[in-house]
């Protein structure tokens, strides 16, 4: 799968926005990947986390993001037959009061997320999967927004893969979009400096 076919997914399927949206970080952006629609498009949602697995190599387990990654990290897990653990959005406040849930059986885990942008999140995931004790290198995500994520991660000693980057799938799919999403695309691939 290159970055036109999961363009094509994108649009086909409604989960590339466009308007005006406020991202997790706080930033403004005029597009916004929207991948939890994913699991309701079977195969989409297969192509996409058999494409991420066959791109993983070695011996880790895999943790998920909640609530978007989640079901990715699930699926991927099932395919390549990994362990899987995942983290919360916040501390369950009764019952075992967990963030991580799962058995830590393996000695290192790779981040699963649908999207990255400032890195944030698997960032947060990675420091909380640490505490416990196992080791976490790399993160995998659908899309890479391409706005310091790799960065961040990389001072944390995490490498960052994506199966494409948001900058590279607004290119390819610039020209078939009508004139107002062109516009706001135009404008992200400005503040990205593409
Ligand atoms: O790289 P970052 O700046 O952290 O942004 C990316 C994060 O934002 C989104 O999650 P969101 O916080 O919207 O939560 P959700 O998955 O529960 O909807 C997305 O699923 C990533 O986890
Ligand atoms: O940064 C975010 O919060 C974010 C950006 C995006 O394109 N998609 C998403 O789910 N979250």
């Amino acid at each position: 799968m290159d970055a036109h076919e999961l363009g094509i997914i994108l649009i086909s399927r409604g989960m590339l926005k466009f308007g005006e949206f406020t991202l997790t970080s706080g930033k403004k952006s005029n597009i916004y990947v929207d991948l939890r629609p994913l699991p309701s498009f079977p195969e989409e949602f297969m192509k996409i986390a058999t494409e991420m697995s066959k791109r993983m190599n070695g011996d880790f387990g895999i943790c998920g993001v909640a609530v978007g990654g989640l079901p990715l990290a699930t699926a991927v897990a099932i395919i390549s037959r990994r362990p899987l653990i995942y983290v919360r959005k916040e501390k369950k406040e009764h019952g075992t009061e967990s963030l991580l849930e799962g058995s830590l059986n393996m000695r290192s885990y790779v981040i699963i997320d649908d999207v990255a942008t400032t890195g944030g999140s698997i960032l947060n995931a990675a420091r909380i999967v640490r505490n416990y004790g196992p080791d976490v290198k790399e993160a995998w995500v659908v899309v890479d927004r391409m706005q310091g994520a790799a960065e961040s991660l990389k001072e944390e000693g995490i490498e960052l893969k994506s199966l494409a980057t948001l900058p590279d799938i607004v290119k390819l799919v610039l020209d078939s979009l009508p004139e107002r999403e062109r516009s706001y695309a135009l404008k992200y691939l400005g503040e990205v400096g593409v």
